[in-house]
């Protein structure tokens, strides 16, 4: 495993001294980069007196951060858990030679849920004395109760400010870090359970394994009815419908969507779909969009020889289209977030302010008072757009134009140049002409170049004169010495209450000429630069690993631009055999369709079976398949959600991932009076709705037996009473409540509910091994699952399916049903999380090694 290294100009004792400083898992790197340096001096972004301060942290590893899952409500238990437990812990553990700094809480983290620790996190990993604190980590966060995430990403969503029942889109979400920040937010302590009260979130990105990714190893820790994942290039997001009153429209029995109804709207007037339907505005957006990514450079070491000038000037016309994009998506009186991982003015001030200019009712608004611990430092009000020989960029206004026939450019192999269409203004991105990319048969395209011949970029790069009174300083610039973090950029805008609901005319105008020219130019093209990164990023994955692998270990990198848009010449190549947005597989999503409720069969069985009171929402659910009968799996929407669904067809949203899964259907050789069984994701939302019939309540004590045996026959449950009520139970799926149980630490006592399977003879747990092992070490302070103790049978673990055509995921037939087949079913479900926080680490341990 591992990626060619690279060759460093400096001496070797000096590399060494660098990688030394470091743990051992640090190889040598040169982390000097004279151009870098200049640049940002010349932008003034630091003042001279903080510079060698500034670059001096540039150069440290990152402490380890992680947060705590506000929404969950043990998350003021495991907080203190971490105080009495793993403060005391590593406070005594000796590191570089000196005692270890214990953890502290992030000051300027809301009720001190997060965390910092003054080590790398490839350090945590193989340093034998963190051990136990990083199987804690692991543990926990696939548990979904913590998220491992750099300091400076947690700012954008917190400033966001989203409250339960609002709704929200991340446009730009994979992996998706910030996207269960949201949610989290959403379903705050003391948010309604009421579906009908749910908000929304809507997760897109690009890249279609991006997508995946982020349904499978992100927002699985926050399920949520009224969230969904779609898979658009965020300058062209759709403009969904929401449909007004469905009886009027005599579509109140409607269970799908469907693309000849799509065509059918498409043909009506545009007076007459206004009256049917209103367009989808957000109250909350984030665009945390792709960048060059130099304020991660603390991680991302690669950085240090890759960058260059135009790797931010590259990315600048795209994220400009993107922000406009959800300038217009935002309900007037809401709020935006603007956020990159670069300090590099191209591709944040002047972003802002360029849509500024475009959009009148849009404003900055100033944040001073959020956050009040956290050090920052104002948005730039000036800046200088530089080419690659750091000397100031011919401005369009004192250019002439010429034939693109006419001289190169100097920096032409190097640079990326930003083209601009002389007569319409309107902007592509595209590389230099050595990489060969962003041609199409149409011929060249003209070229603005100044007298000198030197590449004319576009206007929007540069400052327009008015940046203080649009209030640019109130954007927060975030550096690494200012508490030993990354460097982000954050802007929080807002649009006016008395906004008209459309987008303004001008922007309209520019996001049009835009998609032309996405049109007519080649997809944008990241820098040569950056593509170096993505690949030194990116552990090379050994011959032979099995494809799924190999993507969750490319992927697993927060705050990273995306593979495609880093190597277009073979996303292009890509793009002519299957139809891909972003990267990944084509777009071979299975509809979703709603159940007709308790018309149908399943449901009513399903209702009987766990005693559903009648006020569940049974017309919020639905499948994913074409047949639209429920095969394999059944999932809750919230109302919002379904009318979304019933208004928009589900290739137009490019819809990857919907509301929670409920139920899953246990193939079960006909055993069982009812073959489906609860999901440990659905249960939160189900409970309030259930009777105590199949609720089992039991004491701490069986918890602890069940945990340590991957099934308990009822002869040996050591509980008095218990082999009785469950010998009398009809088998099949059911819910522990285990009552009165204690973490290891705290004299707190709390009930715990999780997913239960009782057959004939025996029963089990049905929750998952790592999640099994997180609870046991919080209650238990020790691993007591069989899969600690190596007890657990051998499981094959092909990748999850994650549609419900076919129902041949299910155990073999002569096994189905039994415990260890019910378990191992729950164990493969959801992705394989388990090699996929090996994966993760496998990442971790790349990025360190680069
Ligand atoms: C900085 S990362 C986002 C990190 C994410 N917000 C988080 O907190 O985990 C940028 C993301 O933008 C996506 N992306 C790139 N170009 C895009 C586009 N045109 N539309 C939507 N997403 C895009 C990439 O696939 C990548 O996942």
């Amino acid at each position: 495993m591992g990626r060619p290294q690279r060759r460093s100009n400096k001496p070797k004792q000096d590399r060494d001294q660098a990688s030394t400083e470091r743990t051992g898992a640090w190889r040598a790197i040169d982390q000097n980069n004279e151009t870098f340096e200049n640049y940002y001096k010349a932008q003034g972004i630091i003042p001279e007196a903080e510079w060698a301060d500034f670059t001096k942290s540039l150069r440290e590893p990152l402490p380890t951060t992680f947060r705590l899952t506000s929404s969950r409500p043990t998350a003021h238990a495991l907080n203190d858990h971490i105080k009495k437990v793993y403060v005391p812990f590593l406070s005594g553990i000796e590191y570089e030679g000196a005692k270890l700094e214990p953890p502290k809480p992030i000051e300027w983290y809301p009720e001190q849920l997060a965390w910092q620790l003054p080590v790398h996190k490839a350090a945590l990993r193989k340093d034998p004395h963190f051990r136990k604190f990083q199987h804690f980590l692991v543990y926990e966060t696939d548990a979904g109760n913590l998220s491992r995430q750099e300091a400076v990403s947690m700012i954008p969503p917190l400033l966001l400010d989203v409250q339960p029942g609002m709704t929200a889109l991340d446009m730009c979400a994979a992996p998706g870090s910030k996207s269960v920040q949201i949610l989290e937010a959403l379903h705050a302590p003391g948010a309604s359970t009421d579906p009908a009260h749910q908000g929304l979130l809507i997760a897109n990105d690009s890249d279609a394994k991006r997508c995946h990714l982020l349904v499978h190893q992100s927002l699985h820790r926050v399920p949520g009815t009224g969230m969904m994942v779609t898979n658009h290039d965020a300058t062209q997001l759709p403009s969904l419908r929401v449909v007004k009153d469905a009886a009027a429209e005599g579509a109140a029995g409607r269970l799908k969507f469907t693309v000849e109804d799509e065509r059918r709207v498409a043909a009506m007037s545009k007076d007459r779909v206004a009256k049917q339907y209103d367009g989808m505005l957000f109250d909350r957006i984030l665009a945390d969009v792709p960048c060059s990514g130099d304020g991660t450079m603390r991680k991302n070491l690669g950085i240090w020889t890759d960058w260059t000038v135009g790797n931010g000037i590259g990315l600048h016309s795209l994220q400009l289209r993107i922000l406009l994009r959800g300038i217009q998506l935002l309900k007037p009186g809401g709020r935006l977030v603007y956020s990159t991982c670069s300090m590099n003015p191209m591709e944040n001030e002047s972003v802002i302010s360029a849509a500024l200019s475009l959009c009148p009712d849009m404003s900055i608004l100033p944040v001073t008072d959020e956050l009040p611990a956290l050090k920052r430092r104002p948005g730039l009000t000036t800046w200088r757009v530089l080419d690659n020989s750091l000397s100031d960029a011919p401005h369009p206004s004192s250019a002439a134009a010429a034939s693109a026939d006419a001289p190169a450019p100097p920096d032409a192999d190097e640079a990326v140049a930003v083209e601009q269409d002389n007569d319409k203004g309107r902007e592509g991105v595209r590389k230099g002409d050595k990489a060969g990319v962003g041609k199409k048969g149409k011929g060249k395209k003209e070229k603005k170049v100044d007298a000198n011949g030197r590449r004319v970029w576009t206007e929007t790069l540069w400052p327009r004169g008015d940046e203080k009174e649009k209030g640019l300083e109130h954007a927060l610039r975030l550096y690494p010495h200012l508490q030993d973090t990354g460097a982000f950029f954050v802007c929080v805008l807002v649009k006016k209450g008395d906004a008209a609901a459309e987008a303004p005319a001008e922007a309209e105008s520019v996001q049009e000429e835009q998609e032309v020219a996405m049109e007519e130019e080649e997809a944008p093209a990241a820098p040569v630069a950056t593509e170096k990164r993505e690949r030194a990023a990116t552990p090379t994955p050994a011959e032979g690993e099995p494809e799924a692998k190999k993507v969750r270990q490319e992927e697993a990198e927060e705050d990273v631009k995306p593979k495609a848009d880093a190597k277009p010449a073979q996303a292009q190549k890509d793009k002519k055999k299957e139809p891909v947005l972003g990267g990944g597989k084509p777009f071979n999503e299975e509809p979703y369709i709603y159940l007709p409720g308790l018309e149908d069969e399943q449901i009513r069985l399903i209702k009987d079976f766990f005693d559903i009171s009648d006020s569940f929402p049974f017309s919020e659910l639905l499948v994913r398949n074409a047949t639209g009968q429920p095969l394999r799996s059944i999932y809750l929407t919230s109302p919002l959600t379904r009318k979304l669904l019933l208004s928009n067809a589900y290739t137009r949203m490019r819809l990857i991932s919907c509301g929670v899964k409920l139920f899953t259907r246990q193939d079960s050789n006909n055993l069982y009076a009812c073959k489906w069984r609860l999901n440990a994701e659905g249960l939160e939302v189900v409970r309030p709705y259930l009777s105590d019939k199949r609720v089992v309540k039991v004491g701490p004590e069986t918890l602890r037996q069940l945990m340590g045996d991957v099934s308990v026959k009822f002869e040996d449950l050591k509980e008095e009473g218990l082999a009785d009520r469950l010998r009398a139970l009809e088998p099949g799926s059911a819910i522990l409540q285990v009552q009165g149980a204690k973490g290891a630490d705290t004299d707190k006592e709390e009930d715990l509910f999780l997913a239960f399977w009782v057959s004939k003879t025996s029963c089990n747990l049905m929750v998952e091994k790592i999640e099994k092992s997180a609870l046991s070490l919080r209650l238990y302070a020790e691993d007591v699952t069989p899969h600690a103790k190596g007890k657990a049978p051998p499981q094959s673990r092909p990748a999850a399916k994650s549609e419900d055509t076919t129902a041949t995921g299910t155990p073999a037939e002569s096994s189905a049903g039994t415990p260890a087949a019910v378990q191992e079913a729950v164990d493969q479900e959801d992705g394989d999380k388990v090699k996929a926080v090996e994966a993760a680490d496998q990442e971790e341990a790349g990025e360190a090694t680069a």
